[in-house]
């Protein structure tokens, strides 16, 4: 039996994947994220990162071994609650709808009133910078802007733990440090935890407060980094000895850990 810290919000216990066709994309895979925490996922194309993060939102269950969300099973809490909200690659807003029905259709859906749930889109729209962009069309807004109104939506309902696969993958590099600035000073301000799946070291190293390092596919836990760059994180801190330092281990720890598989 794994012993669990008190603040741990989501625990993985010795979890297994094993996918109808065969493929074992997890295997005995531990890992404690606590709250507050910016956790991002590092690891190989294929290693397992959204089949973990799915697990969490309840997409998906262990083959064996247990995923834990506040204490309790994933697929239980989304059906009750409202404390987890996902982010994926593509931001997904339904284009006939403008940007402010956008946010407010999953509070409406949860049965918020009207007023309210035009209130807190406002409220999440000016966090993420585009409350002069409520009555935009998506197609009038560019790649950047429309994953600020994802990561909008899935704030507005307060959502204790963000899940975020890959957000900005499809996005150039200077939107994408923008972006990633932007989504640090939203995590402090909406006080909520953060799981993050990267296969990128500059971004896992910048955002996080902790890298859990993934194998090659089986994907197990390979290590796990605390970064200790202090908060707020600035772009001038990319050009540190520091930041140099910590990408170059957790690459170093990737490179091993593939290593280590293919020894295997
Ligand atoms: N529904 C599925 N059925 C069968 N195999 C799957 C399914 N989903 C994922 N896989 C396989 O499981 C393994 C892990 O996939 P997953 O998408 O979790 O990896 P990843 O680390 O997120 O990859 P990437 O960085 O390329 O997005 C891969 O080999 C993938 O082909």
């Amino acid at each position: 039996m794994t012993s669990t810290s008190n603040n741990a919000i989501v625990t993985f216990e010795h979890v297994n994947k094993v996918y109808g066709n065969g493929t074992i994309a997890l295997s005995d895979f531990n890992l404690e994220v606590n709250e507050g925490d910016f956790v991002s996922f590092l690891g190989p194309s294929g290693c397992g990162k959204s089949t973990a993060l799915r697990m969490v939102a309840g997409l998906g269950e262990a083959t064996r071994g247990e995923v834990k969300v506040f204490g309790q099973s994933p697929k239980q809490l989304i059906k009750e609650s409202n404390d987890i909200a996902f982010v994926f690659q593509e931001a997904n807003l339904l284009p006939w709808r403008r940007v402010i029905d956008n946010v407010i259709l999953p509070l409406e859906l949860r049965g918020m009133s009207k007023r309210q749930s035009k209130e807190e889109a406002i409220r999440v729209l000016e966090m993420v910078g585009l409350k002069d962009y409520a009555s935009a069309y998506p197609r009038e807004l560019s790649g950047g802007m429309k994953m600020r109104v994802s990561i909008a939506r899935a704030l507005a309902a307060k959502p204790k733990l963000l899940l975020m696969d890959e957000p900005f993958a499809a996005l150039d590099e200077m939107t994408r440090q923008n972006l990633q600035l932007e989504l640090l000073q939203i995590w402090e301000k909406a006080n909520t935890t953060i799981l993050f799946v990267t296969h990128n070291v500059f971004e896992a190293a910048f955002l996080s407060s902790k890298i859990a390092v993934m194998s090659a596919r089986p994907g197990r836990l390979s290590a796990t980094i605390d970064v200790d760059l202090p908060y707020p994180r600035t772009l001038e801190m990319r050009t540190d000895r520091q930041f140099a330092n910590l990408v170059k281990f957790a690459s170093e720890k990737l490179e091993r850990s593939s290593e280590q598989k293919e020894l295997v």
